[in-house]
Parts: C-alpha cells; sequence; structure tokens
C-alpha cells in the first residue's frame, strides 16, 4: 500500500474534543448545555445502532440528548405533532429524526417541518438552498465531515477536478456543492452515467457514495488521487465494505479513507458541531 490513510476515527475525537471545549465555555457562561433530540421511529437495527452511537457521542461532549423512539406504527399526524413540539421547546438546539423512516411514512412533510434552525441533519429545502448559493448554515453532516478530512490533508481543492459517484440528497449532491465552494471543478456521476471508469479515472478527489461494495475498481483510480468511500455495505459474514476496492484502490491513491473509521465517525462529529452551531450561533431567545 502507498497510500497514506486518512484516520477519520482520530479527526472525529478531536472534533468532539472541540465540540467538548465549546460546550464547557457556554456552562462556564451560565448557559445551558446544547441538546439534542433524536428521534427514531420502530425497530430497525442498522438505525437502533446508529442512534445509540449518536446519543453517547453527544452525552460525552456534555450536550443533552433527548431521546424520542417511537413504535413503529407511529401515524404521520403523530410524528409531526412532536416535531411541531420539539420545534416550539427552547431546550432543543437540534432536532435529528433517524432515516429511514418505516415505509407508511413520509419523510419530506416531516424534514420540511422542522426549524431550518434546529435542522442539524441539514436536510431541510433552506439549509439546502443556503449550501447551494454559497452561504452556507446547518450543513448536511456527511459532506460537511467530508471536507474537514479532505482540510486535514491539506487539499488543495482549486483547479482539482473532483468526482463525486452517487447523486443522493444526503450525500451526494451536498457533497458536490461543498466541493463546488472550495474551488474544484465538479463532475457528478450516478446510475445513468456511461463510462464510470473514465471519470473515476480523471479524479483527483473521488468520493463513492453509492451503497454498492467494491463497485469503484482500484485499477480505476488516478494515481496520486485522494479517495474518499462513504459506502458502508455490511456484508454476510458481518464485516463492513466500502464503495471502492480498497487493498488495489490503496496502491494508486495518494490518501484513502478506510471503512470502518473514515467517513462514519466523522458524520456524527460534524452533527455535534452543528447542534453546537444552532446552539451558539443560531440561538434565537425561545427562552
Ligand atoms: N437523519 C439521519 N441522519 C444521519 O446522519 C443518518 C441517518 N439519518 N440515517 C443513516 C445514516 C448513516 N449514518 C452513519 C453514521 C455513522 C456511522 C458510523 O459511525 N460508522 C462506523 C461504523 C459503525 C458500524 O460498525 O456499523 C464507521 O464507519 O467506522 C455510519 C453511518 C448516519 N445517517
Ligand atoms: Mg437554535
Amino acid at each position: 500500500m502507498s497510500a497514506q490513510l486518512i484516520n477519520g476515527k482520530e479527526i472525529a475525537a478531536q472534533v468532539r474534543q472541540q465540540v467538548a471545549t465549546g460546550v464547557q465555555s457556554r456552562l462556564a457562561q451560565g448557559l445551558r448545555a446544547p441538546g439534542l433530540a433524536v428521534v427514531l421511529v420502530g425497530n430497525d437495527p442498522a438505525s437502533k445502532v446508529y442512534v445509540g452511537n449518536k446519543r453517547k457521542a453527544c452525552e460525552e461532549a456534555g450536550i443533552v440528548s433527548l431521546s424520542y423512539d417511537l413504535p413503529e406504527d407511529t401515524s404521520q399526524q403523530a410524528l409531526e405533532a412532536l416535531i411541531d413540539e420539539l420545534n416550539d421547546n427552547p431546550t432543543v438546539d437540534g432536532i435529528l429524526v433517524q432515516l429511514p423512516l418505516p415505509a407508511h411514512l413520509d419523510a419530506d412533510p416531516i424534514l420540511v417541518k422542522i426549524r431550518p434552525d434546529k435542522d442539524v441533519d441539514g436536510f431541510h429545502p433552506y439549509n439546502i438552498g443556503r449550501l447551494m448559493q454559497r452561504k452556507p448554515a446547518l450543513r448536511p453532516c456527511t459532506p460537511a465531515g467530508i471536507i474537514t478530512l479532505l482540510d486535514s490533508i491539506g487539499t488543495p481543492y482549486k483547479g482539482q477536478h473532483a468526482v463525486i459517484v452517487g447523486a443522493s440528497n444526503i450525500v451526494g449532491r451536498p457533497m458536490s456543492m461543498e466541493l463546488l465552494l472550495k474551488g474544484a471543478t465538479t463532475t457528478v456521476c450516478h446510475r445513468f452515467t456511461r463510462d464510470l471508469p473514465r471519470f473515476v479515472s480523471e479524479a483527483d478527489i473521488l468520493v463513492a457514495a453509492v451503497g454498492k461494495p467494491g463497485l469503484i475498481r482500484g485499477e480505476w483510480v488516478k494515481p496520486g488521487a485522494t479517495v474518499i468511500d462513504v459506502g458502508i455495505n455490511r456484508m454476510p459474514d458481518g464485516t463492513l465494505k466500502g464503495d471502492v476496492e480498497f487493498e488495489t484502490a490503496a496502491k494508486r491513491a495518494a490518501f484513502i479513507t478506510p471503512v470502518p473509521g473514515g467517513v462514519g465517525p466523522m458524520t456524527i462529529a460534524t452533527l455535534l458541531q452543528n447542534t453546537l452551531y444552532a446552539a451558539d450561533v443560531l440561538h434565537v431567545d425561545q427562552d
């Protein structure tokens, strides 16, 4: 392997420590600790693990985590009523509704209902619009966390070709806006892209966010590229595998993120940053 590993776990720990310091400084000023409401509907085992990790990370940083575990058969109306209540609760700075929701629920009206200044996932159309118009407010956690990783290795951005594989609302699309804001020339590839290997081979910065294990072949990677793997694919043997064929890609790349221990921990650390930002900067005197 010639690539240098980007240690997301370590950088995430540093970010969480910075957040903890920010929380301490609020307390020293006589302000309350930031509060994050985490809403989980149903019993999806993966969601339970993720939500558990988020709550634990909050508590370690001194953020108060308010848990709302709702039954699988929760109605759209009941979930929307909870959002109204959390929007009006002055001790709640951030609201996170874990996705995916059970099939009978429609996520869009829920996400639009969250007050944009409490939208710590950055999924509200207001926050997406702000990012698109290069005045980001609350930014989606995974793409923002990836920018923290790229900054940590001194990525030059300007003049670089960033290629994003995957065009989802939560990763690919906001990732393209983040990289464009940094001055990269940005291409988004997706299921209808013809000749994916050609685009990948031209990427100075490659972000893979498709959810297909090993889709990106190591031989496609441009020598010296920075490779960011967002894929978290649970294999039948229980191990996690990224979207990038790691061993071969690492021979050609200059920098690469591992799975696990790369992007995933950064998503959670950025959620904590967003919650502190919502409390410190976007605070509207509700109380
Ligand atoms: N409203 C909402 N916001 C989200 O941010 C959100 C969501 N819904 N739904 C699901 C996805 C997924 N996601 C991850 C967070 C951390 C890890 C993470 O910590 N991964 C560890 C491994 C964890 C494991 O072992 O499974 C790692 O990559 O090292 C992974 C995935 C947040 N998501
Ligand atoms: Mg606020």
